[in-house]
């Protein structure tokens, strides 16, 4: 799980240097972080929407959707994946 996710993350680095033509994520990073928040705001409503009414597979993606955009955000704060794990392992009882 945390190595497909850390993948995912570098991978997005890589879009935020690289910039590469064509790019989701760079189209993201170029309206910036209002923007950006707002999508996982969207994103997160979706799920829900998912989760109440639209089945299973609907809820994976939307739940897929969530994760990437939050992702991206977290890139934007210069958050890295290993400081969410670290925050989730404090919390284990
Ligand atoms: N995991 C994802 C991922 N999940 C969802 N999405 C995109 O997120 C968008 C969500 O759909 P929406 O309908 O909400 O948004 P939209 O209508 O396309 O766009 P808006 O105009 O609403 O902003 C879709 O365009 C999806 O393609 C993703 N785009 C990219 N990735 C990963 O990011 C990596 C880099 O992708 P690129 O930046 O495109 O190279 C890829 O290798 C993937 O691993």
């Amino acid at each position: 799980m945390s190595d497909v996710l850390d993948r995912l993350y570098e991978i997005i680095i890589d879009r935020v240097n690289k910039k590469p033509q064509g790019s989701y994520t760079v189209e993201l990073l170029d309206k910036g972080k209002e923007y950006i928040a707002r999508k996982v705001g969207e994103e997160a409503v979706e799920t829900i929407v998912a989760s109440l009414s639209e089945g299973r597979e609907r809820f994976i993606s939307e739940s897929a959707d969530l994760i990437y955009h939050l992702w991206v955000l977290m890139s934007v704060e210069g958050v890295r994946p290993e400081e969410l794990y670290e925050e989730l392992r404090r919390r284990m009882k």
